[in-house]
């Protein structure tokens, strides 16, 4: 039954192209006794799906494709928002009155390289599902997407049956690590950062963000679903998300970076940049926060990214409010400098217009942009795919929030890769780099079973 309700139909756009005519779907939501995301997650195994935790708890989880938009080029976010308003606009809504506004879920690709690993997912590439779970502060909803009313009522009965069969998420075993590679190696990523650095000298770059990766081979392919509990469990303070476009390709995180929260006209973004370890008690611990918040490099390191924001932002929206100091982002594995920032959306600016704006903040790119993602082409020895990326959702009247898709990994059947990433700048110590980024690859290499 859920098998042949979830078809899909696939809506590409090119440059300048035309959005063939759509069929006005129907979306049928409903409040429900409360469902684990989980046993809805259990339930699309073998479709495309989706998953999306809030700090504050709220949570989505979303499988089945009725459309998938997909986009490239350096113009995808353009066509991205065409194409999502072009589907959203087409939509028939039904059954409560109060429920929440259909999505579309999904994400961007770092940059416009081939990435190796990555062809389960388009450069641009968003769902509106078939079956969507939401809890919030006011309940449990429901919703389905279908040709028509009969088929919604249908299916949404079954997505019910189904998830009542479901099993509760009980302790899994892990799979074996059977390997483990480091690309770049220690002595590679010390001549990456000193190459950096030298550009930092030269003046061709202020700031540059180089990433590395873990690779690790298991005995039997990685359940996406342990690995989200784990993350649950451990970093609610984060972003939890899993976006599966293509069933079987699983990019998942748990980030506490904000790229764009859009309500309505208010606007909240977030400079996340310095880092430090956790202490080992709690006046080691404040120790250490003492000397990041001391930090001259810290500080500078994150000052650009405040700055890059601001310059942006003055052309998207007014009445921007920034913290006048950095305050301290504590997570279990690391410390952040933190400057939330809030604003007011102009008229007609939409979340899809400054994702492509803010997108890659020096955060995760550098200053100047261009010559900073220069830098990294040359000198990362991979492509980064969705890593450092804008992953999130949107809705139909315009609401959405997209994270920064750091302490991520992608699984492919019984491959894993990590990505962790840290920003240069003219006093970087190589060797520190490396442990911090270390540091950042530890939330996922625990929600797989490995200890470090
Ligand atoms: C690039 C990453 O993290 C980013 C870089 C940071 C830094 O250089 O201090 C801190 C937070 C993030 O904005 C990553 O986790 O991969």
């Amino acid at each position: 039954m859920l098998r042949e309700e979830t078809m899909t139909s696939h809506l590409s756009t090119r440059q300048g192209g035309r959005f063939p005519n759509l069929n006005t779907p129907v979306v049928l939501t409903r409040r429900c006794a409360p469902i684990a995301p989980h046993a809805l997650l259990h339930v699309g195994k073998g479709h495309a799906r989706f998953f999306w935790q809030t700090p504050q708890g709220q949570t989505v989880a979303a499988f089945g494709v009725m459309h998938r938009l997909q986009t490239r080029g350096a113009d995808r976010f353009v066509h991205m928002a065409a194409a999502a308003q072009n589907v959203l606009a087409n939509l028939r809504t039904t059954g409560a009155p109060d429920a929440p506004a259909p999505l579309l879920v999904g994400g961007f690709a770092f940059d416009n390289r081939q990435a190796y690993g990555w062809e389960g997912f388009a450069p641009a590439d968003f769902i509106l599902p078939r079956v969507v779970l939401r809890t919030d502060e006011r309940g449990t909803w429901l919703s389905v997407c279908a040709e028509d009313e009969t088929k919604a009522e249908k299916l949404w009965q079954a997505v019910v049956e189904a998830v009542h069969r479901a099993p509760a998420v009980g302790a899994t075993t892990l799979p074996r690590i059977q390997h483990e590679t480091r690309a770049p190696d220690e002595h590679t990523w010390r001549e990456m950062v000193q190459q950096a650095i030298e550009s930092i000298r030269a003046d061709v770059v202020q700031k540059v963000v180089l990433a590395r990766t873990c690779r690790v081979q298991t005995n039997a392919p990685v359940d996406p679903l342990a690995a989200l509990a784990r993350l649950q469990a451990r970093y609610q303070g984060c972003f939890i998300f899993l976006v599966e476009p293509t069933p079987g390709h699983a990019f998942f995180g748990a980030t506490p970076e904000i790229l764009a929260d859009v309500q309505g006209t208010t606007l909240r973004t977030m400079a996340l940049a310095g880092s430090i370890g956790r202490g080992a008690t709690p006046e080691e611990d404040a120790a250490r926060a003492a000397e990041l918040l001391n930090s001259a490099k810290d500080r500078r390191e994150h000052a650009f990214v405040v700055q890059a924001i601001l310059r942006h932002l003055r052309h998207l929206a007014h009445d921007i409010t920034s913290a006048p100091a950095p305050s301290l982002l504590r997570l279990p594995n690391i410390q952040h400098l933190h400057t939330p920032i809030t604003a007011t959306l102009n008229a007609d600016v939409r979340i899809w217009d400054v994702v492509a704006h803010l997108h890659p903040t020096p955060a995760v790119g550098g200053v100047p942009r261009e010559r900073a993602l220069a830098l990294i082409h040359e000198l990362e020895p991979f492509a980064r795919g969705w890593y450092a990326a804008p992953v999130g959702w949107v809705d139909a009247e315009g609401d959405g929030t997209f994270v920064v898709a750091i302490r991520s990994a992608l699984a492919v059947a019984r491959t894993l890769t990590l990505y962790a990433g840290a920003g240069i700048v003219a006093d970087s110590d190589p060797q520190r780099e490396w442990h911090e980024t270390g540091l950042k690859f530890r939330p996922l290499l625990e929600a797989i079973g490995i200890h470090s």
